[in-house]
């Protein structure tokens, strides 16, 4: 059948109240209702499955939590489940002493009589018993003249008045009234007052407070506009005599999608109690829904006096027991009401975040109030279990703010604003191209293999294993040396360690210098920020960068169209700005061929001090200091020169070995460490070591003291040999992780007698589980070297 050209000819219009003082437009709610949660009852009439009383149990205890203090539990007289779940509420005492239980009846004598007995027992009952008034009900369903409908009414109560009160005799319990006309909006206005003035002389003991008769006044059928309901609640209001002992409760259904703004309406009307469900469930459309309706006070600032933290525990129960969805877009309940998929509104919401707070700490430093205020959502998505992950979505749809703010959410990393352009752009490609939702996890994927950042899986071609900073040396006569800065570190290259070493005016500049020396990678730094993750002992450091192909000056650099940006995250900030280049440098070189590490030596030699470093570094596992790569290097060359430069990668471990006589078996030292102790001398942090060491190819008993383990040792060796020994350099580190880690220590000992004719240096290099013990083995190395040369030099006199 098609739709009507004019409706007119077969729908009615709703006649207006003429109320032209009507006083509810200019009120505003101050004030939560009496809620009733009828889930149990109009709600569960509506199910197909009506629930089981384990499902109605659980409902109505997750309706306690909710806060609910008058619960319409059951339909009684209509089958046996209904009634004994009521006997079971009250005979095994779930009713809490403040709750009110409502049960619902019609007007019938034998089905009062079974009602008033479901709830024999209970502390507190509101008997709730209906019949419907308007034209259409009275004429069609009931063939009743207004008479008989008012005298339906009055006879029914008045037999609920006698029942009830025989129960309260017997039994104590304390009962409430409620009447309800049904059909009430239908109904002309004033023959609905009528019916309810005869009620209420018929019910004869309405009074204040718990006293009070309960008029509630259901839009059965939601015929008309909200407005309309409420001329229809005022009107009621104004003509009801003993307003005071009247209780007006409203009972809103939905079938024109307005019941939210027809229970507002009335309730600006004056009604004190509203009717309705959990989410909206119930007759066609459903009731009012409570939780809509709550949290619509609660965005105003008034406390609903219903508790919804957590909203998706009360969703569960509720979709289990009615075995109905919460639709995805329902208002503060549905899955992606918190949800942005657009980019401009990611971008407001995280603006939002960032701006709230900001103004929370300002608020908070002056004792003022914290509101919320925010672009698109109208409350607290985590005052209601939610999380701000469900917040923001990605797809292809979506702008950088939003990628911005998950990655910032579950990194922890705040992006500089041309990373999020950057880095939204590979994500707008990856959505893109598979069509499809982007989840957290994607985007969190999607970053780390992009930017190479946050484990060894996601790790680029060029890793960073160690480094060090220091102060480097002026390369222009007007520039402080203390602005240089020098950098020395292992990078892992497609597998194999590198050492590499550059200079720069910072360390970033140092790390790109040494690229560009070492592995030909020739990049300039555009920008450069840096956040902290965290507080206290715990923080870290984030450091973004963007490198740009080589450029001769600022003009270029800025000019630049192609760009790379990285990210690195360290305890210590020089880290993470390193390990942020190498990020950018891993995206920029993407899978062009490196220059290899190979080795050599000699009148051609191309092999620089570094890359026999880290041919050491990777034989040995040592990270020579670079005043040893230099010593080392010299060795080199002159052995090369001996064997015509031939030397293999075997033949340079060997020399290593034997020049610093480092872990060469069967080698007796004239200088080795026996056994020690180190001991604190007092509070002064000053350190006594004594023990027995090899001197001169003697067991002596040594003891020393000093600032330190070294300074202790110099002391004690000072005592026993002719001249003196002082330590040039010390450095060391680890080598291996775990349990398995062990230290490596390197001496540099300078060596002086006769008066300073005689001036010497030796490195000494050592590994043990005990970084001590590796120190001082190292210093004995080194005295062994010097030693070495002493002797030779004394018998070539
Ligand atoms: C708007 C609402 O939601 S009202 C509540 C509606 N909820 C329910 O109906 C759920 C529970 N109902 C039931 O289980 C059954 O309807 C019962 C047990 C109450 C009654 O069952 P039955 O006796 O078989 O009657 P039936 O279901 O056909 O109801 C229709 C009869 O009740 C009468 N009736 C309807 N409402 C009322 C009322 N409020 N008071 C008195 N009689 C009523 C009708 O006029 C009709 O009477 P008739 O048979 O003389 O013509
Ligand atoms: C019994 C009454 C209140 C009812 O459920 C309705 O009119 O919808």
């Amino acid at each position: 059948m098609p739709m009507l050209a004019d409706p007119s000819q077969k729908y009615k219009p709703y006649t207006p109240l003429n109320l032209p003082d009507r006083q509810w437009p200019s009120k505003v709610i101050t004030k939560p209702p009496i809620w009733l949660s009828t889930d149990l009852r109009d709600g569960n009439q509506a199910l197909a499955n009506p629930m089981t009383i384990p499902q109605k149990t659980l409902f109505f205890q997750t309706l306690l939590k909710c806060g609910f203090k008058e619960i319409e539990v059951a339909y009684p007289a209509a089958s046996d489940t209904d009634f004994n779940f009521v006997r079971g509420l009250i005979e095994q005492k779930q009713v809490p002493d403040d709750v009110w239980v409502q049960v619902l009846t019609p007007a019938r004598e034998d089905l009062i009589k079974r009602t008033v007995e479901s709830v024999a027992g209970a502390k507190r009952a509101i008997i709730h018993m209906y019949n419907a008034t308007s034209c259409l009900f009275r004429e069609v369903v009931f063939r009743h003249s207004k008479e008989e409908t008012l005298a339906l009414a009055v006879k029914h109560t008045k037999i609920i008045k006698q029942l009830t009160e025989e129960c309260t005799a017997k039994y104590g319990t304390i009962f409430k009234y409620e009447y309800s006309p049904e059909t009430f909006t239908q109904t002309e206005p004033e023959f609905a007052v009528e019916v309810c003035e005869a009620v209420k002389a018929a019910w004869g003991k309405a009074g204040l407070g718990d006293e009070r008769i309960i008029f509630n006044l259901p839009a059965t059928v939601e015929v008309g506009p909200p407005n309309h309901y409420a001329d229809q609640v005022e009107y009621f209001c104004r003509h009801i005599s003993e307003r005071e002992k009247c209780a007006i409760s409203l009972h809103p259904h939905n079938d024109r999608g307005q019941g939210i703004a027809a229970a507002e309406l009335a309730m600006l009307a004056g009604a004190d109690r509203v009717e309705g469900c959990l989410f909206g469930n119930g007759e066609r459309t459903g009731n009012v829904d409570i939780v809509n309706l709550a949290l619509n006070q609660y965005t105003q600032g008034i406390s609903p006096g219903l508790d919804f933290s957590d909203l998706p525990t009360i969703i569960d129960v509720v979709t289990q027991c009615n075995d109905l969805p919460v639709h995805p877009r329902h208002p503060y309940a549905g899955e992606l009401v918190f949800t942005a998929f657009s980019g401009s509104h990611q971008d407001a919401i995280k603006k939002g975040f960032e701006a709230q707070r900001v103004r929370h700490a300002e608020a908070a430093k002056k004792g003022e109030k914290q509101y919320w205020h925010m672009p698109y959502l109208p409350i607290d998505p985590a005052e209601l279990g939610c999380t701000y992950e469900a917040v923001i979505r990605v797809n292809a749809q979506s702008g950088k703010g939003g990628i911005a703010y998950l990655v910032q959410q579950h990194l922890g990393l705040d992006m500089p604003r041309k990373m999020q352009i950057s880095f939204y752009q590979v994500v707008q490609e990856v959505a893109d191209r598979e069509a499809r939702e982007m989840s957290v996890e994607d985007i969190t994927a999607t970053f780390r293999r992009t930017y190479h950042y946050g484990g060894s899986s996601f790790e680029g071609r060029l890793v960073l294993k160690s480094f060090k900073i220091s102060a480097g040396p002026s390369s222009s006569g007007d520039e402080a040396a203390d602005e240089r800065r020098q950098f020395d570190g292992a990078l892992s290259v497609d597998g194999v360690l590198r050492v590499i070493r550059g200079d720069g005016n910072g360390p970033l500049s140092a790390l790109l210098d040494a690229l560009r020396t070492h592995l030909d990678i020739d990049l300039s730094l555009r920008e450069y920020s840096e956040h902290a993750i965290g507080q206290g002992q715990d923080s870290k450091a984030a450091s973004y960068v963007e490198l740009v192909p080589p450029a001769r000056d600022i003009k270029e650099i800025r000019q630049s169209t192609s760009s790379w940006w990285g990210v690195g995250v360290d305890a210590d900030i020089a880290g993470s700005g390193l390990r942020a280049v190498l990020s950018a440098v891993n995206n920029a070189i993407g899978d062009r061929e490196l220059p290899e590490l190979k080795l050599s030596v000699g009148y051609s030699a191309s092999t620089s001090q570094a890359d026999i470093a880290s041919i050491i570094l990777n034989e040995l596992g040592l990270e020579l200091p670079r005043r040893l790569q230099a010593a080392f290097f010299e060795t080199v060359q002159r052995a090369a020169r001996v064997s015509d430069g031939k030397m293999s990668y075997g033949d340079l471990v060997t020399l290593f070995r034997t020049t610093y006589n480092y872990e060469v078996p069967d080698r007796s030292s004239r200088f080795a460490v026996k056994n020690f102790k180190m001991e604190n001398l007092g509070e002064s942090g000053r350190k006594e070591l004594t023990g027995e060491f090899m001197i001169n190819g003697k067991l002596t008993q040594v003891a020393g003291e000093g600032n330190g383990l070294l300074t202790a040792a110099i002391a004690a060796l000072n005592t026993h040999i002719d001249g003196r020994v002082s330590i040039r350099e010390y450095a060391e580190h680890s080598i291996g992780e775990g349990s398995d880690a062990k230290a490596a220590s390197y001496v540099e000992l300078a060596y002086e007698a006769d008066g300073g004719a005689i001036k010497l240096n030796s490195w000494g290099i050592a590994k043990d589980t005990d970084i001590t013990a590796s120190g001082l083995k190292a210093l004995l190395s080194a005295c062994s070297g010097v030693d070495a040369m002493h002797r030779k030099i004394t018998q070539q006199n």
